[in-house]
């Protein structure tokens, strides 16, 4: 099972049931898997934070939800995720596209793929990075329960080398 399967198995295991996504490159696969399975509201947005938005009104309507975006989108999404999924305790799993990390072909990925986890260190939000393939699955489908027990957001992080 590859990276993208055991991510997509870890999210309906996790009863995920609504996903807003902003594409990167490495999330293409796991995406057109979530796309074509009718039993998840799909919504692609046009930025994390429009995402992080819609996430909020979803589970509201008693959805489970999850984000797919890059690193790079996750300062776009400071203030939302701050002043409203935190502050209301609404769970998310954020499943990231690690763009910047070793192999990384586009230069202005660098600087934020180097602050990334920096930055959710600062924001006291709780999060994985993908080491072990075999780990991949179980992360995911655990991440629902545990941030509905830490009342915040968990990032799973994929680095490039493991897609
Ligand atoms: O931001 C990066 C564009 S791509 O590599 O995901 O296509």
């Amino acid at each position: 099972m590859d990276t993208s399967e055991s991510i997509y198995k870890g999210l309906k295991d996790a009863g995920i049931d609504f996903i807003v996504s902003v594409p990167c490159a490495n999330l293409s696969k796991l995406l057109n898997k979530i796309d074509n399975d009718e039993n998840i509201k799909h919504v692609p947005v046009n930025r994390e934070e429009e995402g992080i938005g819609i996430c909020a009104g979803a589970y509201l309507g008693g959805a489970k939800t999850a984000i797919l975006m890059q690193n790079s989108g996750l300062g776009n999404s400071i203030n939302a995720l701050k002043s409203l999924t935190e502050l209301y305790e609404f769970p998310l799993i954020m499943i990231i596209s690690h763009r910047g990390t070793e192999g990384e072909s586009i230069c202005g990925q660098i600087p934020m793929g180097k602050s990334t986890t920096k930055l959710l260190d600062g924001m006291e939000y709780p999060y994985f990075k993908i080491n072990n393939k075999n780990d991949t699955y179980n992360l995911v489908k655990k991440s629902w329960n545990l941030s509905c027990k830490k009342k915040k957001p968990i990032s799973i992080l994929i680095e490039i080398n493991y897609w």
